[in-house]
């Protein structure tokens, strides 16, 4: 698939991996579609992309709910007219350990909300724009590439039981729906990103950061851009569906 022209949907557009994606593949001349429920930081997303060289739009929406995505995904079909991509990207962490117990006393246990949260947007959102994805892309006749930010935490990560399972649950939908979009001609692909340079990580102090990428083969966090240039090879590369490229500097958790 060519990027010129290709109207890509990235959800969490707004800031983060999100937003250097749009940037990025705005600079190669795609049209972008960026979700997101922050309006001023998905307003400043769609300048970025604008000074970047492409064309952008802004929808705010929250991908974990059902009527909501639905009606995102029309208008964005409406007002371009095909869609050839999504990124499903949003994601948040609400990590903590299953139980924390000292002395043979429970002190602490993840809390039902606390799981919901994390499965409802990083797993029921993916789903849920997926469908409406392919919905659209095939009621506008578009060729299609829908690709999962996983993450390297999806083969267990202690702390996150909750992030941990929706991050393997949508490893496991790229070759579900791999074999059943291939026939509408749509692919589907993961990226799992290992640590990544973010604000965040910014903020943190010089210690924490060194110790942190210690355990990095490549001794560094990766850079978005470094994300970027892997959803750009996927949506270029038309025999690429139903994997997993791991962009991690070799880490293993
Ligand atoms: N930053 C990292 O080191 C890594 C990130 N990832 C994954 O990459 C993706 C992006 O991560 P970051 O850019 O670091 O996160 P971030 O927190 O900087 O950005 C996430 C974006 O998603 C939006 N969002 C959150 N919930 C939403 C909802 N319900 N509906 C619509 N938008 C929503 C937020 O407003 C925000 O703009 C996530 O899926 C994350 O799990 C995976 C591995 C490593
Ligand atoms: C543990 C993994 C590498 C990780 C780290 C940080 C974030 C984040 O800030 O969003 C993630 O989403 C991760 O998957």
């Amino acid at each position: 698939m060519k990027l010129q022209d290709s109207v890509i949907a990235i959800t969490g557009g707004g800031q983060g991996l999100g937003r250097a994606m749009a940037e990025y593949l705005a600079a190669r001349g795609a049209r972008l579609a960026l979700i997101d429920l922050v309006p001023e930081t998905l307003d400043e997303a769609v300048e970025a992309c604008v000074r970047a060289g492409g064309e952008a739009r802004a929808y705010l929406c929250n991908v974990a709910r059902e009527e909501e995505v639905a009606k995102t995904f029309e208008t964005i079909a409406h007002d371009f007219g095909q869609l050839n991509g999504l990124i499903n990207n949003a994601g948040i962490l609400r990590d903590g350990f299953l139980i924390k117990a000292r002395d043979g006393k429970v002190e602490r246990r993840m809390e039902l909300s606390q799981w919901q949260a994390v499965i409802d947007v990083n797993l029921t959102g993916v789903f849920l724009c997926a469908r409406e994805a392919a919905t659209q892309m095939v009621q506008t006749g578009s060729q299609g590439v829908i690709i999962n930010i996983s993450s390297i935490s999806r083969a267990g990560n202690m702390g996150q039981s909750n992030y941990s399972a929706a991050k393997a649950g949508v490893a496991a939908l790229v070759p579900v729906w791999a074999k059943e979009l291939a026939r509408h001609g749509i692919r589907c692909m993961g990226i799992a990103p290992g640590f990544i340079e973010t604000e965040m990580t910014a903020s943190m102090k010089p210690e924490a950061l060194e110790k942190m990428t210690a355990g990095i083969p490549l001794r560094r966090m990766g850079k978005p851009e470094e994300i970027a240039s892997a959803a750009a090879f996927i949506f270029e590369n038309d025999y690429l569906s139903g994997r997993i490229i791991e962009v991690d500097g070799a880490l293993r958790l």
